[in-house]
């Protein structure tokens, strides 16, 4: 079976267009891949690269060099260089993304928020929204919400929805940004049994956690992004 993430020589930096071009680098010389069944945490200190590294992989950020490798079906796309439109095909049926905050879309209740992955992969509308009421559920958010738009929800409620949105795909790879910064020790329990199921299932996991716990439940095998620190002057 093909590796589902190959990160190959990536390198990253930020032109600050309104500071006269200056460049600012990030990561420089990327490498790692991701196997079927794994969970790979990014870690290292703050600013050293782990978000911007996930947001390349999701395709939100550009790349300078390099290839981010993913299989869809029996292809290997480089997302580095891939088309919006390939972009948003592989963000559909490949690779899930749960970010540290949900982006609230107006009027939309939170169990149609969760079922929408899921419709946009053809599934019946009945199955999706089963199987969202039941994320909601495990992820213990009070069934007085399911049917309101969640802008108004606490950063915790809005963060359970915003897994089970993330959760409820088979997407072969998953990117976890600090799912579990906002919950408490129950939810942050039943995250990480949710992660341990998507291991079992054969996805491959990879997350920022700066929570020592649930690093320590979920990872089984933590990169330090130090290691790709890119040393260049600013221009
Ligand atoms: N859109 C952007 N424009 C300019 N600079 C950016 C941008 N995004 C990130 N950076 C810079 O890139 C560096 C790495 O940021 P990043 O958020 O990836 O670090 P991190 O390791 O995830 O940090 P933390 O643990 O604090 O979340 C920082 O110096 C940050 O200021």
């Amino acid at each position: 079976m093909a590796t589902p993430l190959v990160v190959s020589e990536v390198s990253k930096s930020f032109t600050m267009h309104l500071r006269s071009g200056v460049k600012l680098p990030v990561v420089d010389n990327v490498n790692f891949s991701v196997a079927a069944g794994e969970c790979v945490v990014l870690g290292g200190p703050s600013g050293v690269g782990k978000s911007s590294i996930l947001k390349m992989l999701y395709g939100n950020y550009s790349v300078n060099e390099g290839q981010i490798l993913i299989t869809h079906g029996d292809r290997t796309v480089d997302i580095a260089s891939a088309d919006p439109r390939m972009v948003l095909a592989l963000r559909r049926d490949v690779i899930g993304y749960v970010s540290q905050f949900l982006r609230t879309v107006p009027r939309v209740a939170a169990v149609d928020v969760v079922a929408e992955p899921l419709i946009a992969q053809r599934a019946s509308q009945d199955a999706a929204m089963t199987r969202a009421r039941e994320l909601l559920a495990q992820l213990n958010l009070p069934e007085r919400l399911w049917s309101l738009p969640p802008a108004t929800f606490s950063g915790g409620e809005q963060q359970r929805v915003n897994i089970a949105r993330g959760f409820i795909t088979s997407h072969p790879v998953l990117l976890l940004d600090e799912p579990t910064a906002s919950l408490d020790a129950a939810n942050r329990a039943v995250v990480i049994d949710l992660i341990r199921a998507k291991k079992e299932a054969g996805v491959a996991l990879l997350g920022i956690f700066h929570d020592a716990e649930v690093r320590a439940a979920v990872a089984d095998r933590t990169i330090d992004v130090s290691e790709f620190r890119a040393v260049g002057e600013a221009a």
